[in-house]
Formats: structure tokens, C-alpha cells, sequence
């Protein structure tokens, strides 16, 4: 028998069938991690060992929770590399190779589409003068949020329309200048809801069904799949209120990751549906 939400009629515009998939990519630290960007935060002494620990623990409640991790190639010269999801954003089964805002990050991508290219996506990119970080898109559905900020600039947000609209996505632009990304803002319940910081947030009205929590890092949730969310071990009031609404909340400690502004969401890039 197939397990609910289970699409078998499901094509991509080539009628080939794609299906459900709990894959996630995985960028291992570099041992230049404590060289990361920090832009809206003082820096902090980053502990790379005990980022590795944390790094480890965090691929282990992936995989705990049903996820199949996949290591992209360490990028050891990049000291950003292990937020992997600034550079693809996937749609279905479509990768968008980002061309990331930060200069020292564009050589990150370059793994990462060998990655998704292995496993059978179809793939695209973000085009000079276009910039775009992963961690700008905020996907609810068919709807994709794209945070124009710091790191995406409107070339970035017209490129990702014309990738994804033809497949169904209705995108949406949304203005972000208190924080580094969207999702350090803003991301979303499995039933859609958006939660974020207010303080955090300039236009909080644009996200329908929206719930304000009491933590910055509170607004950062991975889906783990049915009612299980994935959250740093920093919020704990939120993690609270999650679980008071009927959520199973996992938690990870990521101190080290949060001292470069790296939240749950950026370690990962989840890949929901492939081809079969
Ligand atoms: N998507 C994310 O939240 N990425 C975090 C990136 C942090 C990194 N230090 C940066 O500034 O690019």
C-alpha cells in the first residue's frame, strides 16, 4: 500500500514520472569555518571542533528521522561551504544553481550542481548580473517567497520567476533588510502557517496565516516530515509554543554555525520529489 501523500500520476513537463523523495544534501565544515561572513551580527570565536560535533548531530537527526543524507564534495577553501542550501534551490525536481550575493561564495556552487546533476535533476542557473542566495527562498506549497536583501537582487528574483513559473510556482518578492536572508526571518509550518520574529520581519502582512513566535532562531524550522519539525536547541520558548500546537519538535544545538548567522534550514538542502 502507498503511504499518504504518495503521488503516483505525478510528471514533470516531459511526462517523466517523478516521485517522493527524502534525500538531503549535506556539506561537511571546512577547517576554515571560523573565517565565515558575519554581516548583521558581532563576531564571535567560533569552536571548529565542536562545529564538527554539532555538524555530525545534526546529519544524525536527519537521518534518525528518515532522511538519506548525501555528501556533497567538502569545499575546504570556502568557509561558508556548510550552509549548503545558499547555493541550489529546488523546485520539484529542478535545481537552480544560485549565483550567490557574497563573492567569496560563488565557488561553493560548483559541488553542489555536480551533486544534484548525480542525481538525475534537471538543472538551471542564476545568470550574471543576477544574484541569489538559497537561504532567500522560502517555498509554501506552489507559492516561493524570494527575500530581495542583501545577498538577491532584483535580476535574481526575475530569474528565479522565469525558472519556476512555468512550472506551476506563483513567486512572490518580499522586501528583507533586518536580517541576512528571508529564512533567517521567516519559514513555515507543515500546514503552511508562517512563523517568524516580528522585530525581525519588514512586512510581516504579506505572509497569510502568519504566526509570530518569541525567538529570532525560533523562526527557523525544518520539516522532518507529518508533525516533525527540526529547531535549534536556541529556542526554547519557542519549541514550547510548537509543541503546545501539536508539533513534535526535534532539537539541535548549533551554537557555533549561529555565531556565522547559520540557522537549522541553511545546513541542508532537502530534495522532496525525483525523477524515478
Ligand atoms: N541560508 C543561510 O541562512 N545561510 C547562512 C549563511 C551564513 C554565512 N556566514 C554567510 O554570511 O553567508
Amino acid at each position: 500500500m502507498l503511504g499518504a501523500g504518495h503521488r503516483t500520476n505525478r510528471t514533470d513537463r516531459f511526462e517523466r514520472p517523478v516521485v517522493p523523495s527524502k534525500k538531503a544534501l549535506v556539506r561537511r565544515p571546512s577547517p576554515r569555518l571560523a573565517d565565515g561572513l558575519v554581516t548583521h551580527i558581532e563576531r564571535e570565536k567560533v569552536d571548529v571542533g565542536l562545529a564538527g560535533e554539532q555538524w555530525e548531530a545534526y546529519v544524525e537527526a536527519l537521518r534518525t528521522h528518515g532522511w538519506e543524507t548525501i555528501e556533497v564534495e567538502p569545499a575546504d577553501d570556502c568557509p561558508d561551504s556548510v550552509f549548503v542550501e545558499d547555493a541550489v534551490v529546488m523546485y520539484r525536481n529542478v535545481a537552480l544553481i544560485t549565483r550567490p550575493g557574497a563573492e567569496s561564495r560563488r565557488a561553493e556552487t560548483a559541488g553542489v550542481e555536480e551533486a544534484v546533476a548525480r542525481l538525475g535533476c534537471s538543472v538551471n542557473w542564476i545568470w550574471e548580473p543576477g544574484t541569489l542566495d538559497g537561504g532567500d527562498v522560502l517555498k509554501v506549497g506552489d507559492t516561493v517567497y524570494v527575500g530581495r536583501g542583501g545577498r538577491t537582487n532584483a535580476a535574481g528574483v526575475q530569474q528565479v520567476r522565469a525558472a519556476f513559473e512555468p512550472l506551476g510556482a506563483r513567486v512572490v518578492a518580499v522586501p528583507v533588510s533586518r536580517v541576512l536572508h528571508l529564512k533567517s526571518a521567516v519559514t513555515a509550518l507543515p500546514d503552511g502557517t508562517v512563523i517568524g520574529h516580528i522585530p525581525k520581519i519588514d512586512r510581516p502582512s504579506l505572509f497569510p496565516g502568519f504566526l509570530s513566535v518569541p525567538e529570532e532562531s525560533g523562526a527557523h524550522v525544518v520539516l522532518l516530515g507529518g508533525s516533525k519539525l527540526l529547531m535549534a536547541a536556541s529556542a526554547p520558548k519557542t519549541a514550547e509554543l510548537l509543541t503546545d500546537l501539536g508539533h513534535e519538535v526535534v532539537t539541535v544545538d548549533i551554537s557555533e554555525f549561529e555565531k556565522l548567522e547559520g540557522c537549522v534550514t541553511c545546513l541542508s538542502v532537502r530534495l522532496r520529489e525525483l525523477y524515478a
